[in-house]
C-alpha cells in the first residue's frame, strides 16, 4: 500500500477512434467506484469542471488548458492558425470563467493562450497549434506533479515525528495532476515516519474529506480518521492535533488565502489552541493582482448541495470558499520554499 495506488487525476490520451481526449477520474462516484471520463470537447471540460467531476485548484487549472487543446484538436473547423488562434481566444473567455475562486483556473487557460499565440506566431498550420497545445498540458502535469513533490518534501521538513495533522476538503493527489498539496505534505513525512495519524474533516457540504480525502488516504496507507466538520475544535482542545495542513484557492499579495468553506473557522480554532496553521498551495495559486482577500470572488453553489430535501421557502446561502486572514497563517508551503504569508 502506498502512493502508487492512486490513479492519475488527468491525463491525455488517444480514444478508440483516434481523437485525443483527456482523461479524468471522474471524483463524483468515489468512493463507491473508481470511474474515468474521457473529456473530448471544451464544453465536455467546462461541465466536468463545473459538476465537480474534476475538481481541486492545480487540478481544474490543468483542466482549463486541455479544454484549449481539445478545441483545437477536436472541435475547430478553422482553416489555418491564425483563424484558429482567434477562435481560441473566445473560448478562453467560457473556460476560464466555469468556476470563479481557484486562480489556477484561469492561470492554466491563459498560459495555454500564450502557448497558441507562440505557436501561431512561427506556423500557419492548425494541426501544430493544437500539437503544441497538447505537448504543454503534458508539461503541466509533470510540472504539476514535481511541483507537489518539492512542497511535501519542503513541508515534512516542518513536522516532528509523531505528528497528527488536522485537514479539510481534499487538497490531495485528486486535487492534482498527482500527489497533492496539503496531502502531499502528509505523503512525505509519512514516508519519513513521522505521521501518527491524518483527521479528516468531513467538509460539507459536498463532503470532499469524507469521501475523498479519507479514500485517497486509506489507498495510500496513511492512518486517517474521519470527523464532522463541528468536531475539530474538541479534538484540538482533546490535545489530538500537531498542526493543521490545508490547500489553497487563491492568494493574495498580502497573504489572505481562499480555500473551502470551513478553512477559515479551523485557522481560528487553531490559534486559539496555539496549533500551527500551514497552507500548502504551488505558486500558481498565487494572485499578486489582488491585493486583499477581500477582493477574491467567492463562488456560490446550488442550495441543493446543502441539501436534497428543503422545505418550501426556505432560503439556502451555500459559498463554496471562505477567505483566511494572513494572520492567522503560520507559514505558506509552496514549491519554492517555505514563506511568511505576508512575505509570499
Ligand atoms: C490542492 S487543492 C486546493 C483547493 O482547491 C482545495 O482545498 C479546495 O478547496 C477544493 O475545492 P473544490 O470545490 O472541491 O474544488
Amino acid at each position: 500500500m502506498g502512493i502508487e495506488n492512486l490513479p492519475r487525476t488527468i491525463e491525455m490520451t488517444e480514444s478508440a477512434d483516434g481523437r485525443r481526449t483527456a482523461r479524468i477520474v471522474d471524483q463524483r462516484a468515489l468512493p463507491r467506484d473508481l470511474s474515468y471520463s474521457d473529456v473530448k470537447t471544451h464544453r465536455e471540460m467546462i461541465d466536468a469542471v463545473k459538476t465537480l467531476a474534476l475538481r481541486g485548484a492545480p487540478a481544474i487549472g490543468i483542466g482549463g488548458a486541455a479544454a484549449l487543446a481539445l478545441y483545437a484538436e477536436n472541435e475547430s473547423g478553422a482553416d489555418d492558425a491564425a483563424a484558429l488562434l482567434s477562435e481560441l481566444e473566445t473560448v478562453a473567455q467560457s473556460v476560464s470563467t466555469a468556476r470563479p475562486t481557484a486562480v489556477n483556473l484561469s492561470w492554466g487557460v491563459a498560459r495555454a493562450l500564450e502557448v497558441a499565440r507562440v505557436a501561431a506566431a512561427g506556423t500557419a498550420a492548425a494541426s501544430a497549434v493544437a500539437d503544441a497545445l497538447v505537448s504543454d498540458v503534458r508539461a503541466m502535469i509533470e510540472e504539476d506533479e514535481a511541483a507537489n513533490r518539492a512542497i511535501g518534501a519542503f513541508g515534512a521538513e516542518l513536522l516532528g515525528a509523531g505528528t497528527r495533522i488536522l485537514t479539510h476538503c481534499n487538497a490531495g493527489s485528486l486535487a492534482t495532476a498527482f500527489y497533492g498539496t496539503a496531502l502531499g505534505v502528509v505523503y512525505a513525512a509519512h514516508r519519513q515516519g513521522k505521521i501518527d495519524m491524518v483527521y479528516a474533516d468531513e467538509t460539507r457540504p459536498v463532503g470532499q474529506g469524507a469521501r475523498l480525502t479519507a479514500w485517497e488516504l486509506g489507498r495510500a496507507g496513511v492512518p486517517c480518521t474521519l470527523i464532522c466538520d463541528n468536531m475539530a475544535a474538541s479534538v484540538m482542545a482533546a490535545g489530538k492535533v500537531d498542526a493543521v495542513v490545508v490547500g489553497a484557492d487563491r492568494i493574495c499579495a498580502n497573504g489572505d488565502t481562499a480555500n473551502k468553506i470551513g478553512t477559515y473557522g479551523l485557522a481560528v480554532l487553531a490559534r486559539h489552541h496555539g496549533i500551527p496553521f500551514y497552507v500548502a498551495a504551488p505558486t500558481s495559486t498565487i494572485d499578486a493582482s489582488l491585493a486583499a482577500g477581500s477582493q477574491i470572488p467567492i463562488e456560490e453553489r446550488a442550495a441543493t448541495e446543502v441539501s436534497a430535501c428543503i422545505p418550501q421557502g426556505v432560503e439556502v446561502f451555500n459559498p463554496a470558499f471562505d477567505v483566511t486572514p494572513a494572520n492567522l497563517i503560520t507559514a505558506i508551503i509552496t514549491e519554492r520554499g517555505v514563506f511568511d504569508p505576508e512575505s509570499v
